[in-house]
């Protein structure tokens, strides 16, 4: 009893006394929104104001069992929650054995989700802590399963749903959003929702899925990270036929209309959180993606990850393989399957390496040759289709549109799909690789697993472990002749929250290329010879926070050095300024260590 009456005499100073208590809690934070210096700082979290029953609704204050019992008594909550005390390695333990028990990944999602929307501090911790085994389940390959069924997952919104029909106001619906202070915002349409397709709203997953990543492998906090769909409607016919759809039934608006709204959606980020408001394109079709990037990205700070972050992830992987072909990047031929936005990508951030090398622009490009919808891109094509950057890579050569003949006829020594045909490279496609190369390259880079080109265990068993291999979801490990091979995921979350991180820290207001070259160029040197020895291309997913803080710091290094930062004074060590404002996924302390209980005559 004794403790309830301290309660109550706690209660009552801690409401009168509430700043008292509010100034041991802080978070990390980076400065205001302003251009100017951006040193990290304390900002004081105003708890005070949330009590009782409102703390365990709040999942960026719920502790659940982890409050302690100071905690409770002061804050109102004493008996809402179970009498014993957990910590937050105990909980973690609840989390893993309730996540392992679930029969199917879309359930782990689903489990997963919910986490996050009751406890955000835990939800990130087991997160961070399991990479290996969670990846594949808030991102590619389970992400693309629960889009597709977002009308039944769906159970509380996350992040912001604009639709065409509120063009005029959108300024006004961004500011619905409780966090004023934004610096990220991942953006989709819905429109090419990795290998899927059109699937409209059910698209909010991915920049879901991504924003975390940003938290989880980039440290940015969650409250700096705002997800948003663009609803314009879907040609997906399934979806107007969907009772459970949750966008609007009609058929996609395009033209001016779609334009104008874009535009006006663009503006509104500017004017509600500033210019330097990172916008990250995602899932848009081919058809606006390379617009919009063009467009907008000499006026906001904006990049487009399906184009430039995959981009980066390949090239890296492509890096890294020289090493084990000890090969030049001019010595090789590369063969895409696809020619959009990731292919592109890839294809002009290799073209840029090259130069780089010392190659000229038209040296390096005779190096790629480009596969379509349409065959291979080649100068006058019957079948036509040539347009914007495919010219680049239009050879003067004969016609033809079957890749296993292709392969047979260039025989190149890289081969990289993402075209989402799933298992587009065949047995003869692989054998061919294996043929001409004595270690060929070959990359599956289409999401999700359902769309790759090929398994890990098919390249590796027909090219009797000799395939250098990397895929865009995840493959386990396979054995070959005794010896066990990690295939890399090649996808571009190697990339983007490094890139990001650096950019928010840095204040950097418009990414050029060159940034992705260097992201590119930094994640292939974290490869070690063990983990090429191993077959990986990439460093192993338990280490993807620490290569995102490295890139965020080679970034830093090379925006400062070209003027690109508008963070000032400039930090001299840079990797210790941007750890500084990493999120910290332990609880905060809601009573001061000092604090003692009062006296209660
Ligand atoms: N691993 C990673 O990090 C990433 C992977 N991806 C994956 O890559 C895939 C493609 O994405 P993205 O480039 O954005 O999509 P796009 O729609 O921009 O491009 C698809 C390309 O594939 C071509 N294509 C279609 N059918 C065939 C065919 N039968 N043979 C050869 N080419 C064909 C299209 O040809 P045409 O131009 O003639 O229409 C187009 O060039 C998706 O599965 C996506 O998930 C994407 C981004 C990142
Ligand atoms: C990984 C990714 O961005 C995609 O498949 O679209
Ligand atoms: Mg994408």
């Amino acid at each position: 009893m004794a403790y309830n009456i301290a309660a109550v005499t706690a209660r009552k100073i801690f409401s009168s006394n509430s700043s008292k208590f509010a100034q041991s809690c802080y978070v990390i934070t980076r400065g205001s929104s302003s251009d100017g210096p951006q040193e990290p700082k304390k900002e004081l979290i105003n708890h005070s104001r949330v009590r009782g029953i409102d703390i365990l609704r709040n999942p960026k204050l719920n502790k659940g069992t982890a409050f302690t019992l100071k905690e409770r008594q002061l804050m109102g909550i004493h008996g809402l929650v179970p009498p014993t005390v957990r910590s937050v390695e105990e909980q973690t333990i609840r989390v893993l054995t309730n996540f392992s028990k679930r029969s199917s990944d879309l359930d782990r999602f689903i489990y997963l989700m919910a986490l996050q929307d009751r406890n955000e501090k835990l939800f990130y911790k087991v997160l961070c802590e399991n990479v290996e085994e969670m990846m594949p389940i808030v991102y590619t390959p389970t992400v693309g399963q629960a889009c597709q069924q977002y009308g039944v997952v769906f159970r509380r919104p996350r992040g912001l749903f604009i639709s065409i029909k509120d063009k005029g106001h959108i300024y006004e619906i961004l500011c619905n959003w409780p966090e004023r202070n934004v610096k990220a915002i991942v953006v989709t349409d819905g429109e090419r929702i990795l290998g899927l397709g059109d699937l409209g709203a059910y698209g909010m997953g991915i920049p879901v899925g991504k924003l975390s990543l940003y938290t989880a492998l980039g440290g940015i906090h969650p409250a700096k990270c705002l997800p948003i769909l663009l609803d314009v409607g879907t040609n997906n016919e399934k979806l107007h036929e969907d009772p459970l759809y949750i966008g609007h039934c009609e058929p996609r608006v395009t033209g001016q209309e779609y334009d104008d709204f874009i535009d006006e959606f663009m503006q509104a980020v500017a004017k509600r959180y500033g210019y330097s408001c990172l916008v990250q394109f995602e899932d848009f079709g081919n058809h606006n993606a390379f617009r919009f990037l063009e467009k907008y990205r000499d006026v906001y700070c904006t990049f487009n990850d399906d184009i430039q972050g995959t981009a980066a992830v390949a090239a890296a992987g492509v890096f890294a393989s020289l090493r084990i072909t000890k090969t030049k990047l001019t010595d090789n031929k590369f063969l895409f399957q696809g020619a959009g936005e990731a292919n592109i990508g890839i294809a002009e951030l290799l073209t840029l390496a090259m130069i780089e090398e010392g190659a000229t622009e038209q040296e390096a490009r005779s190096k790629i040759w480009m596969v379509d919808s349409r065959g291979l891109i080649t100068k006058g094509r019957p079948s036509g289709g040539i347009s914007g950057h495919k010219k680049e890579f239009a050879k003067d050569y004969k016609h033809m549109d079957n890749l296993e003949e292709i392969v047979e006829d260039l025989k190149p020594s890289v081969l990289i799909g993402a075209a989402a045909i799933a298992g587009a490279f065949t047995e003869k496609v692989i054998l061919s690789m294996a043929a001409h190369n004595e270690r060929p390259v070959i990359f599956a880079l289409s999401n999700p697993t359902s769309k790759a080109e090929c398994s890990a265990e098919e390249a590796y068993t027909l090219t009797e472990g000799r395939c250098v291999f990397a895929s865009g979801s995840p493959f386990p490990a396979c054995t070959v002749n005794g010896k066990t091979f990690y295939p890399g995921q090649g996808n571009n979350a190697y990339i983007f929250p490094g890139v990001a991180l650096g950019v928010i820290t840095c204040g950097v207001r418009h990414i050029e290329d060159k940034i992705f070259l260097h992201a590119a160029q930094c994640l292939s040197k974290l490869v070690t010879d063990e983990n090429l020895a191993e077959g990986r291309l990439y460093p192993p997913l338990n280490q993807i926070q620490e290569v995102s803080l490295k890139i965020a710091t080679e970034l830093a290094e090379f925006v400062y050095r070209t003027g690109a930062a508008s963070a000032y004074p400039e930090p001299k060590d840079k990797e210790a300024y941007i750890r500084s404002f990493l999120y910290d996924t332990n609880y905060e302390q809601f009573v001061p260590d000092t604090w003692e209980w009062p006296e209660t005559k």
